[in-house]
């Protein structure tokens, strides 16, 4: 189990040191047009668990959700903190 912090510091690693196979490396290579569009989807997919299907499963989209959120973070050059202060 990761938190959210963990999770950023892990991708923020894997795409400045750009490892074989992973798949934050091809997204962020994708562009922000790319990221966009798996946000709106994750988004959408957050929504139909929400309503219709288990808290598993409604958590476990949530969790790609965030991923993906942080994919565009880093694709924007954002930190945690430049999103924190709006919180
Ligand atoms: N937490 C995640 C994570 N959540 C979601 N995803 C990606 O988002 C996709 C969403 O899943 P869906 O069920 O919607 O699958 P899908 O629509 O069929 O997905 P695709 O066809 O787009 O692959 C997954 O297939 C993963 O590609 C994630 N990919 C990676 N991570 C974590 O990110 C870290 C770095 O991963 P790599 O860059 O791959 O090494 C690791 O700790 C991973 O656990």
């Amino acid at each position: 189990m990761k938190s959210f912090e963990e999770l950023f510091t892990e991708l923020q690693h894997k795409a400045a040191t750009r490892p074989e196979g992973s798949g934050t490396v091809a997204e962020l290579d994708a562009g922000i047009h790319a990221i966009g569009k798996k946000v709106v989807e994750e988004a959408a997919e957050v929504w139909m668990a929400a309503e219709h299907q288990s808290d598993e499963a409604a958590a476990e989209e949530i969790s790609q959700l965030l991923y993906h959120v942080q994919v565009m973070m880093i694709a924007r050059g954002l930190s945690l903190q430049d999103v924190y202060r709006h919180l």
